[in-house]
């Protein structure tokens, strides 16, 4: 794809996801990679809902803003997945509510905090580690998920919200609806109980799917 039909498909996601109340307000931010390594991320206190392809960001790899309004105050979070994860095409950071409300609860456990209750789960995202709460555009942020990132293409930021990559910016919207969509699912269930998958589920879809 050419950088103007990436730049597109930004704003378009953007909007689909604003109109979804995955983002309200100046809420999130976005980031791809495109064909040069240069990365293209909207700009700060941008909202979802009306971006202007010609007018997001573009930053190099070290940070430098190189073209558009000033990028989002999260764009090391974004470049610290960029590093650990060479595969990785496009990331969203939402607030979006029931990952959000997922964040805040007490007692989630730091190592995972959805566990693997359907095979679409497992198959995009399979573990959800939490970052502490720090607030937002603290450059500390970006060193918990260089950890991490590695080893997961989705992080929960506690009291906040969640950081989701994919392939492409289409698979890490994909990863998110799953995420968010599981999260619902996970508060529905959560005054019943719920059945998990058992490891050996888990183990036999990630030996049959590679979508991470
Ligand atoms: O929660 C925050 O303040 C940021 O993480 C955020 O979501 C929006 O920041 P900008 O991308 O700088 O607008
Ligand atoms: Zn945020």
């Amino acid at each position: 794809m050419s950088e103007q039909q990436l730049r597109e498909e930004m704003v378009r996601y953007a909007r689909s996801m604003f109109e979804r109340g995955y983002s309200s307000g100046g809420a999130g931010n976005i980031s791809l990679k495109l064909p040069d390594g240069t990365i293209l991320a909207t700009p700060t206190n941008s909202s979802f809902g009306d971006l202007v392809a010609d007018e997001l960001s573009k930053v190099t790899m070290d940070g430098e803003q190189i073209s558009g309004q000033k990028a989002s105050k999260e764009v090391l979070m974004h470049l610290a997945m960029y590093r650990q994860r060479p595969q990785c095409g496009g990331i969203v950071h939402l607030h979006s509510p029931w990952l959000t409300a997922l964040s805040c609860l007490p007692g989630i456990d730091p190592e995972n905090a959805l566990p693997p209750i359907t095979p679409y789960y497992v198959m995009r995202v399979g573990k959800l580690p939490v970052v502490p709460y720090i607030r937002p555009g603290s450059p500390l942020i970006a060193e918990h998920v260089e950890k991490l990132a590695a080893e997961h293409n989705a992080i929960l930021l506690a009291n906040h919200g969640p950081i989701i990559s994919g392939k492409t910016l289409r698979e890490a919207v994909f990863n998110a609806e799953e995420l968010e969509e599981t999260a619902k699912l996970y508060f529905m269930l959560k005054p019943f109980g719920m059945n998990t998958l058992t490891q050996e589920n888990v183990d036999e879809l990630n030996a049959t799917f590679n979508m991470k």
